[in-house]
């Protein structure tokens, strides 16, 4: 695509996928274009079947595009699969690890499919447990271990080869507040200090606004908007002001009332409730409330704040992120028959599994 390779380059992808009785099939890519500058953090974001997994699947040779072009490191995803895994680490939504076996064995297991010596699997092991701080549980089963842990031996799995790219999808999801203020900490460290380039799925906003150095917003298949978390905010002037209404007001009617005040703009029906953009959020809200009492309209309450990701998504996307985009709310819309599991339900091109998907447990006795 150019001569000047980034970390991650995709360009149009498209994909539809087949599904029984979906005339067209479900179409998860609609022209998706990425670009990741190396060492830092990138995240994508967007709610349930916005379509990251899938870009994800094709960046790391999980699945194949129906049209477009993809690049790590100057690496053609398509032509070159197998260089490419090479280059990439991949921390899947579900554990790639074994919990019948020991934190040390999955290492040394892990680094011996990726071809290293005996004596060089141990060693790279040894690195990995200082590293990641789990020397004290190197001997402990996995399943005895805590979710934040198993997730911090997760990440060093995906980096026992030395991948100059780590794809981390959904790392937090499942952990309590600590263990996921521990994981951003690490996640920081990696694209800071030892320079990897890290792209992130993630449906939080607030992880996406912290963590990330370049954020895409993706919905329906394409980005909708990108930029550092301050850009994007910055785009918006002023406060939001969210109106939430009793049982039984139509939001349409308030939106229209609102719609006269010159204190507010940009008024949209969303989440239940109405939203508006104000230079002055909080002198605004006397004039709002006012209105709505005339109009026999009270609000039920009302919530002020300076502009956050959540009002980005909600003027790209004219939608707020709802309980329905969250992860593992059932019947979000577009929720994929399959979407968390890391292994392809179809598409993918035979044999092209990830060099680091999970360790079986059979050959457990090789990282001995
Ligand atoms: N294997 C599949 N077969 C059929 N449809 C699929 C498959 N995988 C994903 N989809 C559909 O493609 C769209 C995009 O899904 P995708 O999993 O890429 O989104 P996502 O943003 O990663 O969401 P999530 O966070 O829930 O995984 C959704 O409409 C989903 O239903």
């Amino acid at each position: 695509m150019t001569t000047d390779p980034c970390a991650v380059r995709a360009h149009d992808l498209g994909k539809t996928y087949s599904v029984r009785g979906v005339k067209g099939g479900v179409r998860a890519l609609d022209g998706l274009d990425v670009t990741v500058d190396r060492g830092i953090v990138f995240g994508l974001l967007g709610p349930n079947g916005a379509g990251k997994s899938t870009a994800v699947k094709i960046l790391t040779t999980l699945t194949r595009p129906d049209r477009g072009a993809a690049e790590i490191e100057g690496v053609d995803v398509l032509r070159r699969p197998d260089r490419v895994r090479r280059l990439i680490g991949v921390v899947a939504q579900r554990s790639g690890s074994d919990p019948r076996a020991t934190t040390r064995e999955n290492l040394v297991l892990q680094a011996r499919m990726h071809g290293m010596s005996g004596p060089a699997a141990r060693a790279r092991t040894t690195e990995l447990l200082d590293r990641f701080d789990l020397s004290e549980v190197a001997d402990r089963l996995v399943r005895t271990l805590s979710g934040g842990t198993q997730r911090r031996l997760d990440v060093a799995l995906g980096l026992v080869h030395r991948p100059a790219v780590l794809f981390l999808d959904e790392p937090t999801t499942g952990l309590d507040p600590e263990a996921r203020t521990a994981m951003w900490a690490e996640i920081r460290r990696l694209a800071g200090r030892d320079g990897l380039t890290v792209v992130l799925t993630t449906h939080y906003l607030e992880e996406a606004d912290r963590l990330a150095h370049r954020l895409a917003i993706v919905d329906r298949g394409r980005v909708v908007a990108g930029g550092t978390p301050d850009e994007l905010k910055g785009e918006l002037r002023g406060d939001a002001v969210h109106l939430d209404l009793p049982a039984g007001t139509v939001p349409a009617e308030v939106r229209a009332v609102l719609e006269a005040l010159p204190a507010v703009r940009e008024v949209r029906v969303a989440g239940g409730g109405v939203s508006a953009r104000s230079d002055n959020g909080p002198a605004a809200v006397p004039t709002v409330l006012a209105a709505l009492e005339r109009a026999g309209m009270p609000a039920a309450a009302v919530t002020v704040a300076r502009p956050s990701l959540d009002d980005v998504f909600l003027r790209y996307t004219g939608r707020r992120y709802t309980p329905g985009d969250l992860p593992g709310t059932p019947g979000s819309p577009g929720t994929p028959p399959a979407a968390t599991s890391p292994v392809p339900a179809s598409g993918a091109a035979a044999g092209e599994g990830p060099a680091d998907q999970s360790t079986p447990s059979a050959s457990r006795e090789a990282a001995r």
